[in-house]
């Protein structure tokens, strides 16, 4: 098989969006000499558009950056490449600039109408009309793979991640090295990971009083208050029905827990049409101890206290075990089969 064709089903082999942006890495490598391929991303930061090196290739390997986004040294304005930023303003496929011996071709990736990344090319001569078709051609199927993939991890109502997902993000961000903690910091509070659970209150009255097509209206509308509430390092699922979870990473306990209270202040202070006011009843706890499934069940414990005490509120798994509220989960190690 020529070569191209095999880097292409190798390519369309991988499930993850970070494997897949690896492969087209090494595989537009193959497309000339000299060259140098790089994946950025696009992120927002102090009220602006920023752009970081994710992974590029160094001596045809491929090296992808161990930071994350925000705090990332290599990040930058986007502002600062204007080629590629009025690109991305007038939604084009892709940008180029070319001095005396540097030539750069971008390549943005387009999910729908929304660009959060871009294939970065450069070399030493100009791009030739046959190389950048082949370029554009093997581009061309990456993106739509990547459109492909993440259509199979989303969820059709709300556009947040599906629950199948779950546990692939739950390992990488338990696995990242936690930003702004201080290694000689021994104090309690220190920046960790958090899971909630966040369930409506009362949907189903939503459903018999007003019909399903508003009962999924305020399911939308409740996924958008998500999605402005929490950063974008954080994740955020629909796990089914009015049921959503939050992956809070890099946080103190103070932090999540304001961050989960402003939260449930949002929904509450806002209007939905036609219905007015609805609630939510949330339950978190720290994901540093157990497999994911034993982290759901410690928010879901917190989360169905909060549902019997009144609903609309917020409960912490590790204070209410610490007073006696909960009992604690036998873990999978513990169970006894006879
Ligand atoms: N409109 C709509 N409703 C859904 C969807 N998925 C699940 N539901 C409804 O969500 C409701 C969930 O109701 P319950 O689990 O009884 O909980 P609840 O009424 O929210 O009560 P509490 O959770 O105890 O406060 C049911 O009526 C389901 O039919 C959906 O995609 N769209």
């Amino acid at each position: 098989m020529a070569p191209i064709l095999q880097h292409l089903v190798e390519m369309t082999g991988h499930r993850d969006h970070l494997r897949l942006e690896a492969s087209v890495l090494t595989t537009v490598l193959q497309l000339g000499k000299n060259m140098e391929v790089r994946a950025l991303e696009f992120f927002f930061s102090d009220s602006q558009v920023m752009v970081r090196p994710r992974s590029w290739t160094h001596r045809g390997e491929v090296i992808s950056s161990e930071c994350e986004a925000p705090s990332d040294p290599a990040r930058g304005v986007l502002a600062n490449m204007p080629e590629l930023t009025e690109c991305l303003r007038e939604h084009c496929v892709a940008a180029l600039r070319s001095s005396n011996n540097t030539h750069t071709l971008w390549l943005p990736v387009w999910i729908e109408d929304k660009a959060y990344a871009c294939l970065e090319i450069t070399q030493p001569r100009a791009f030739s009309r046959r190389q950048r078709d082949i370029i554009m051609g093997v581009f061309q199927v990456y993106q739509n793979y990547q459109n492909l993939l993440d259509y199979s991890e989303r969820d059709a109502l709300t556009g947040l991640f599906n629950r199948k997902t779950f546990e692939e993000h739950f390992a990488r961000i338990t696995s990242q090295p936690i930003t702004g903690f201080d290694q000689l910091d021994t104090g309690a509070d220190v920046p960790q990971q958090w899971l909630a659970v966040i369930d409506i209150d009362h949907f189903k009255q939503v459903n018999d009083v007003y019909g399903h097509l508003y009962g999924d209206e305020v399911l939308i509308l409740v996924a958008n208050l998500l999605r402005s509430s929490f950063r974008a390092q954080d994740r955020v699922f629909r796990f089914g029905g009015e049921e959503f979870v939050v992956l809070l990473r890099s946080a103190t306990l103070e932090q999540a827990s304001q961050a989960f209270e402003r939260f449930r202040q949002t929904v509450e202070k806002h209007m939905f049409p036609q219905i007015g006011g609805i609630t939510v009843s949330i339950g978190f706890t720290s994901t540093m101890d157990g497999a994911p499934v034993e982290v759901l069940g410690r928010a879901d414990q917190a989360l169905y206290y909060a549902k019997e005490n009144g609903r609309n509120q917020v409960r912490y798994y590790d204070l209410m075990l610490s007073r006696g509220e909960v009992k604690p989960q036998i873990s999978h190690g513990e169970i006894e089969l006879f």
